[in-house]
């Protein structure tokens, strides 16, 4: 399976992203500058975290207009798997491959944490290998991370079992108190309809290396590298 990490002006997580996956994972990897539009050789597109364009506007709000973006377009609409890491989310929903939007934390400050999270759905290619309603916890880092929908558009995506991962307590709970940044039902992280684009807030790159006390985010990729037939149907 052949990864592709693109790189924006300002991308700064592309290479924790291809290390996990390069070194870790041992996968064929290659950065994708913005520029490019010939990504047929790529099995999964990563959209890294960062600053893309210096969040001038809005997060994503500029990169969506990068000539590779298109490209990641018709890759997604062919079924194939495309995954958006906090900036990435943010330019996902800014393309319309995934629904809602990221405004501005609810306190107005910039959050680097580490949060514990539940895994709602593991009928899902990202999240297969991580036992069901189980807490992990990973690093997030981002000013804009509040999720937002439509109220319409909010209960399809939970009437479709498209949330794959909730900020929770310790315990599990979807609390008020753990939710860090207002997101709508604690949401981090949602794939579209038919499940080959992820979108997430945390960072699981950031937590994939035992170097670093924490491999919570190993079993995404994991997750993915499981399925290395039947691209064509992924949804469940
Ligand atoms: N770590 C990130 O990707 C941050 C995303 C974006 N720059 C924000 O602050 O919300």
């Amino acid at each position: 399976m052949k990864f592709g990490v693109v790189v924006f002006p300002g991308s700064n997580c592309d290479r924790d992203v291809a290390y996990v996956l390069q070194d870790i994972l041992k996968q064929p990897t290659r950065l994708v500058w913005h520029q490019e539009t010939e990504i047929s050789d790529l099995d999964v597109i990563i959209i890294p975290g960062g600053f893309s364009y210096g969040d001038y506007l809005r997060c994503g709000a500029i990169a969506q207009f990068s000539p590779i973006m298109k490209a990641v377009q018709q890759h997604a609409t062919q079924g194939k798997l495309v995954l958006g890491i906090c900036n990435g989310f943010q330019i996902l929903t800014e393309v319309g491959l995934l629904p809602g939007a990221l405004i501005r934390n609810q306190n107005l400050h910039f959050i680097c944490d580490r949060v514990p999270l539940k895994v709602e759905n593991t009928a899902s290619v990202w999240t297969e290998t991580y036992h069901k309603q189980t807490v992990i916890t990973l690093p997030i880092a981002h000013g804009e991370g509040r999720y937002f929908a439509e109220p319409d558009t909010l209960k399809q995506i939970e009437d479709n079992g498209q949330v794959l991962f909730r900020y929770c307590n310790q315990k599990g709970e979807i609390t008020a108190e753990s939710n860090p940044n207002g997101s709508l039902n604690n949401i981090a992280g949602i794939t579209n309809k038919t499940g080959n684009v992820l979108g997430m807030m945390p960072h699981p790159e950031r937590a994939s290396d035992e170097v670093l006390g924490a491999t919570d985010g190993l079993h995404l990729f994991q997750s993915v590298l499981s399925h290395k037939v039947g691209m064509a149907n992924l949804a469940h």
